[in-house]
């Protein structure tokens, strides 16, 4: 029987770093999900299409980590034909064995509602882009800018919005160093499987 992990939240809050830490500890699949949409949005030409013909070697682009591809990324997220193209990807990666972490905006309420663990990290906007600009080495007052627009458009879009599942722990990573947020994360986790193997 698979184990799902599901993480969402806003930009640059620590999902991926937090997913791809517990993927490697407790040896699953992981899932970027926000690589999907920004593979869409930097593809060009009409969205529906790209997202339906996405193909690996898209994803390994080297400019989808940018800031571009990311306003790119939350807009082509806005179409709802967009995101049902990408659904069932999503939903059988999240069956992997042993188990699979995929981090995004929509996973905990949309593509795994199901999931075995839920965790909605958050980090208050001016430490997120801090964290960002600094991983970019782009200026903080416009990666701010950038992120409260984002986080705008992912908010307030009728389908699959932002927001945390009712069953989603939340976790506040802005008082929290890298090493201490994934060891709070792996705890709950473990916290999970131990109740499953009961
Ligand atoms: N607890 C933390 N303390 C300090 N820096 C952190 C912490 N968590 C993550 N970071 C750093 O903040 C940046 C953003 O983290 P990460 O990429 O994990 O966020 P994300 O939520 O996955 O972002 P996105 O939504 O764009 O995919 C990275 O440079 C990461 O190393
Ligand atoms: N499940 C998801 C994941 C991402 N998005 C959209 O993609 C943008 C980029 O995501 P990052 O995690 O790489 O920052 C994001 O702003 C969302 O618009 C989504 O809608 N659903």
């Amino acid at each position: 029987m698979s184990f799902a992990i599901a993480i969402d939240g806003p930009a640059a809050s620590g999902k991926g770093t937090i997913a791809r830490a517990l993927a490697v500890y407790f040896g699953f699949h992981h899932l970027d999900t926000g690589l999907l949409y920004r593979a869409t949005g930097v593809r060009g030409g009409d969205p529906v299409q790209a997202a339906q013909s996405l193909t690996a070697e898209d994803l390994t682009r080297d400019d989808l980590r940018s800031a571009g591809a990311g306003q790119a990324a939350s807009r082509v997220a806005a179409i709802p034909e967009v995101r049902a193209a990408l659904f069932d990807f999503q939903r059988r990666f999240a069956a992997r064995e042993p188990g699979a972490v995929l981090d995004g905006r929509d996973i905990g309420t949309v593509i795994c509602p199901d999931a075995e663990v839920k965790l909605y990290v958050i980090a208050s906007d001016e430490i997120r882009a801090q964290r960002r600009a600094a991983e970019l080495g782009a200026d903080p007052a416009e990666m701010l800018l950038q992120l409260q627009e984002r986080d705008r458009r992912d908010s307030e879009r009728a389908t699959a919005p932002l927001r945390p599942a009712d069953d989603a722990v939340v976790l506040d990573t802005s008082d929290l160093a890298i090493d201490q947020a994934i060891a709070i994360a792996i705890e709950i986790v473990d916290k999970a499987w131990n109740r499953r193997l009961l």
